[in-house]
C-alpha cells in the first residue's frame, strides 16, 4: 500500500528536511522542477530529441516557484518558453522569489490572462504550477479562465498540447479531491462552479501522492500522477506486514505495492486470505449465512453467497422466509439453504461454527430486518474459533436502522462492518451525507463515521473510503488503468457485500479492514476481467480466473 499524505503531512516532513540541515528549501525546489522536467521528458520520450515549446504557467507560491524552476530548465535545453505569473513577484515567498528573480534577469514575465496566455503561440507543453497545496480558496476569475477546458479545447484544435500539472491541476483541493467552488461560492468574476476545469494528461508531485489524487474530482482531472524522489525522508515507522492495520496517522492506497514497490498480487493475496496453502476440511475455512429477501425477493442475496463461496467460506447457507424455499432451492446447488420463521431466534438455526453473517441485500426494510441485525451482532466466537463472527452489514440493513441509527451503534462491534453506497450512508450518518460535507473529505467523514459506529465503515463508490474506529483509512480508486465503469449495474455492491463475508469468515488472521480492502480490489478486477456487458451474476464466476492470474 502507498501512504497517502495530507497536506499538513507534507509540509511537515519538508520542514523536517529543512530545519535537520538535510535539505535547503531552495535544493527541494530545484529537485522538483528538476522533477517534473525528466518526468515529462520518460512520458513523451521524443520531447527529448530537440528544443520544443512550452507555456508555464506559475502562482504567487512555492508551486509557482517550481514552474519558474522548469521554465529555466527548459530554456537551459534550448526550449522556447512563455512564462505568465499570477501575482505580485514582490510577495513570493523567498525561495520562489529566487527563482522568479534568476528566470526575470533574462526573460519577461507576461501575465497570465486569457488575452495574454491565448494570444501566444501554441506550446509543444503547457505546464501548470499555478496553485499547488497551498490553494486556500477558489481560484481566481482571470485564472479559471485560462484553466478552462472550453478555452483549451478552442485554443488547441489539433495541435496536441501535452498538459502537465506540478502537484495538482491548480484549483483542486489535494486533502480531498475537491474544486474549491464545489463547496465555496464561485468568486464573482469566476465562471460558474468551474464545472468545465481543464484536465491534464500527467500530474507530476513530489516524494508521495496525496489523498486528493485519488478521490473524488482528482481521478478525473489528474491524468497520469507520477510521485518524483526529491530526496526527503520519512521518518514515520514502516509497518512490519503487508496486512497490518494502517497507521491511524495515515491513509493509504489499495494497491499491491509495498513499502513503496510494487509486490507480486499473490504475495497480498496469500497474507490477506485463509485458504492458500493451508490444510483443513470445510469447517476450517468458516461458514457464512447469507440471508435472502422473501418470494421474489431473493436475487440479491443469492448472488452475495455464491460471491461467499467463491472467495473461500468452506460452506455457505441462505436463509429465508419459507414461502421463499422452492424458489431459492430451484436456484441454488453448492449454497445451503434453510428456512428461518418469522418468530424464530437466529441461535435455532445459526450453530457455533457459524462465523460470517452476510445480511442487507434484499431482505426488507422491515423490523424483522432489524431484530436479526441485532441477534447476529450478538453473537460470540464458537469454541473453535478465536474472534467474533464477522457481520457484514449492506442495503436493507442499513436502512432498516435510517429511523433510529443510534440504536445500531452500541451493538456494533470490531467484528462489523457496514457497506453503504452515499444514499445509505446518508440515512445513517446524515451530517456527513455528500450534500452536507462543505469541504470535509469523503476520508474525513468515513473515518468519523467509524469512530460514531465503533465498527469498519467501507464507503462505496468509484473512490471507496474504508475506515476503522481508531482512524485507520484506506482508499481505493476504479481509476488510473483500473477504470470499472460496468460495475454500475444493480447488484453489484451485493456482491461485495459477499466477498468480505467469504474472505473473513474462512478465519484469515489479517484483520477486517485488510480483508475489505482485498475485496474491494478483487471486485474491480473481476468487473476489469469480464468488461463490457457485465452483469452482478458475472462477477463471482470471474473469480477463479481472477485468483489465477493474481497467481494463486
Ligand atoms: N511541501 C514540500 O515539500 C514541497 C513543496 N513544493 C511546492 O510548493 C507547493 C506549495 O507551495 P505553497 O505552500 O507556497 O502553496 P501554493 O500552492 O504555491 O499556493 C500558495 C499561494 O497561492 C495563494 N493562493 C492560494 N489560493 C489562492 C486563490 N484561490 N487565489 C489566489 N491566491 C491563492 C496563496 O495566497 P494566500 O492564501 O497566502 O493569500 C499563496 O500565495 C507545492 O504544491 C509544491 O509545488 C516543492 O517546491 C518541493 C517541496
Ligand atoms: N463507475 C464505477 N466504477 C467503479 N466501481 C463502481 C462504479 N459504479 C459502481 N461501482 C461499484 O459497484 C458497487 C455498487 O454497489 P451498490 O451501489 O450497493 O449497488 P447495488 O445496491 O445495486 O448492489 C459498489 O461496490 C461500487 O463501488
Ligand atoms: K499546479
Amino acid at each position: 500500500m502507498t501512504e497517502l499524505l495530507s497536506s499538513a503531512q507534507m509540509r511537515a516532513i519538508e520542514q523536517e528536511a529543512i530545519q535537520s540541515g538535510a535539505a535547503t528549501g531552495l535544493d527541494l525546489m530545484e529537485r522538483a522542477g528538476k522533477g517534473v522536467v525528466d518526468a515529462v521528458l520518460a512520458a513523451w520520450p521524443a520531447l527529448a530529441a530537440d528544443p520544443h515549446r512550452a507555456v508555464v504557467l506559475c502562482g504567487p507560491g512555492n508551486n509557482g516557484g517550481d514552474g519558474f524552476v522548469i521554465a529555466r530548465l527548459l530554456r537551459a535545453m534550448g526550449w522556447t518558453v512563455r512564462l505568465h505569473l499570477f501575482g505580485d513577484p514582490a510577495r513570493m515567498p523567498e525561495d520562489a522569489r529566487h527563482n522568479h528573480d534568476l528566470w526575470a534577469a533574462e526573460d519577461p514575465v507576461l501575465a497570465l490572462d486569457a488575452a495574454t496566455v491565448f494570444t501566444g503561440p501554441r506550446p509543444d507543453v503547457w505546464i501548470d504550477a499555478v496553485f499547488g497545496i497551498g490553494l486556500s480558496r477558489p481560484v481566481p476569475g482571470e485564472v479559471a479562465q485560462v484553466l478552462d477546458a472550453d478555452a483549451m479545447a478552442a485554443w488547441e484544435q489539433s495541435h496536441g498540447i501535452r498538459r502537465v500539472a506540478v502537484d495538482c491541476p491548480s484549483g483542486l483541493n489535494l486533502d480531498t479531491g475537491m474544486i474549491a467552488s464545489d463547496t465555496d461560492a464561485p468568486e464573482p468574476s469566476g465562471k460558474a462552479g468551474r464545472a468545465t476545469m481543464n484536465t491534464v494528461d500527467l500530474t507530476v508531485t513530489f516524494h508521495s501522492p496525496k489523498p486528493g489524487h485519488y478521490l473524488a474530482k482528482g481521478p478525473i482531472l489528474c491524468g497520469e500522477v507520477r510521485a518524483v524522489d526529491i530526496g526527503l525522508s520519512d521518518t514515520a515507522p514502516e509497518r512490519r506486514s503487508i496486512m497490518e492495520e494502517p497507521d491511524p496517522e495515515r491513509i493509504r492506497l489499495v494497491e499491491p505495492v509495498f513499502r513503496g514497490r510494487a509486490i507480486e498480487p499473490r504475495t497480498w493475496l496469500k497474507s490477506v486470505m485463509a485458504k492458500p496453502g493451508k490444510a483443513g476440511h470445510k469447517f476450517d475455512f468458516g461458514h457464512v449465512m447469507v440471508f435472502a429477501g422473501g418470494v421474489g425477493q431473493g436475487g440479491a442475496g443469492r448472488l452475495a453467497a455464491r460471491a461467499a463461496l467463491r472467495t473461500g467460506a468452506g460452506l455457505v447457507t441462505v436463509l429465508c422466509p419459507p414461502a421463499a424455499l422452492i424458489e431459492n432451492a430451484c436456484q441454488l446447488d453448492a449454497i445451503m439453504l434453510r428456512a428461518l420463521k418469522e418468530d424464530v431466534p437466529l441461535d435455532d438455526v445459526a450453530d457455533a461454527r457459524v462465523t460470517g453473517f452476510c445480511m442487507g441485500p434484499g431482505m426488507g426494510v422491515t423490523p424483522r430486518t432489524r431484530k436479526l441485525v441485532q441477534e447476529a451482532l450478538a453473537r460470540r466466537a464458537g469454541p473453535r474459533h478465536r474472534r467474533d463472527p464477522v457481520v457484514v452489514l449492506d442495503a436493507d440493513a442499513l436502512s432498516s436502522f435510517a429511523e433510529d441509527p443510534a440504536s445500531l451503534f452500541p451493538r456494533t462491534h470490531a467484528r462489523t462492518i457496514l457497506t453503504p453506497h452515499e444514499g445509505e450512508f446518508e440515512r445513517l450518518f446524515p451530517d456527513l451525507g455528500s450534500s452536507q460535507r462543505q469541504g470535509r473529505s469523503k476520508v474525513d467523514v468515513v473515518r468519523e463515521a467509524a469512530r460514531r459506529a465503533g465498527c469498519i465503515i467501507l464507503l462505496k463508490g468509484v473512490d471507496t473510503v474504508i475506515a476503522n474506529p481508531e482512524g485507520g483509512a484506506s482508499v481505493h480508486v476504479a481509476a488510473y488503468g483500473r477504470e470499472a465503469p460496468w460495475l454500475a449495474t444493480a447488484g453489484a455492491g451485493d456482491v461485495l457485500a459477499g466477498m468480505i463475508a467469504g474472505l473473513a469468515a474462512t478465519q484469515a488472521s489479517a484483520g477486517l479492514l485488510s480483508v475489505a480492502e482485498l475485496a474491494v480490489y478483487l471486485h474491480v478486477e473481476c468487473a476489469r476481467r469480464f468488461g463490457p456487458g457485465l452483469i452482478s451474476e458475472d462477477l463471482p464466476e470471474q473469480l477463479p480466473q481472477v485468483f489465477c492470474e493474481l497467481g494463486l
